[in-house]
């Protein structure tokens, strides 16, 4: 589904060049869930950025479908990242004077969707994640993991093929980061929703289906998890 290879990035900085990704090679397959872990600064938002083509690299590919992504223009992957791929983060990005559908709704308004295509949509996605009474709220009125779901039904609104989360629940208590990721593994397992997800805590990674740790710009291990270990 999404592969990099021989992956290489800098940040020119004042003085020194930061080297942050210094020859990546990864491959996600479709309806895998992956964990990316390793310390601080070893460039694991750097490779979420540039898998999913939110930022540029310097050298090797990243083929997504197949299709290298350096032979895409910036329109057609600007378009392919609207239609097929959604994004959670740590801090949840909600608009915080829209609604939760509102919220939701937005990609797929932004996309060209008829309004009410769209909010039947959002309302089917805060379904999914179990938050169907959040619709009406605003962020301010809602719990951090609310606002975490509802950023999930966000991101699956637009039906993505892959979805990215930089540490979903670096932001929530352990009870409710475990039910996001309960949510996550769920939706994984029942909808075969591929998600790659960074994190730096260990109990969420050992839920993915494999785990990828990264240093100093490199992989230095990529091993599955133990079967029983995805059931929480
Ligand atoms: N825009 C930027 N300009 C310059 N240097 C950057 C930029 N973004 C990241 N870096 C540097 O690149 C390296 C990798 O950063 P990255 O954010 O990918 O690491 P990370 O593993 O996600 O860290 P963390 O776990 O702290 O979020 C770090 O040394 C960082 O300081």
């Amino acid at each position: 589904m999404v592969e990099a290879r021989g992956l290489e990035k800098s940040y020119p900085t004042g003085g020194a060049t930061v080297r942050a990704l210094r020859g990546v090679d990864l491959a996600v397959r479709g309806g895998e869930m992956v964990a990316i872990m390793g310390p601080s600064g070893c460039g694991k938002t750097t490779l979420l950025n540039v898998l999913s083509g939110l930022d540029g690299f310097d050298a090797g590919e990243v083929l997504i479908g197949g299709e290298p992504i350096s032979g895409m223009s910036d329109r057609r992957r600007t378009r392919f990242r609207a239609e097929r791929m959604g994004f959670v983060f740590q801090t949840y990005n909600l608009i915080p004077v829209l609604s939760g559908a509102e919220n939701v709704e937005l990609p797929l308004l932004v996309a060209g969707a008829k309004p009410k295509d769209a909010r039947r949509r959002a309302l089917d996605a805060l379904e999914m994640v179990g938050v169907p009474e959040q619709a009406n709220k605003r962020p301010n009125e809602m719990s951090g993991g609310q606002q975490q779901r509802v950023t999930v039904a966000r991101s699956l609104v637009n039906d993505p093929a892959i979805v990215w989360a930089d540490e979903p629940t670096g932001a929530l208590d352990s009870e409710t980061s475990e039910e996001i990721v309960d949510l996550l593994v769920g939706l994984n397992r029942d909808r075969g929703q591929t998600f790659v997800l960074v994190t730096h805590d260990a109990s969420v990674a050992r839920r993915a289906h494999r785990t990828v740790r990264m240093r100093d710009g490199v992989i230095v291990d990529d091993a599955p998890n133990g079967a029983g270990d995805r059931d929480g």
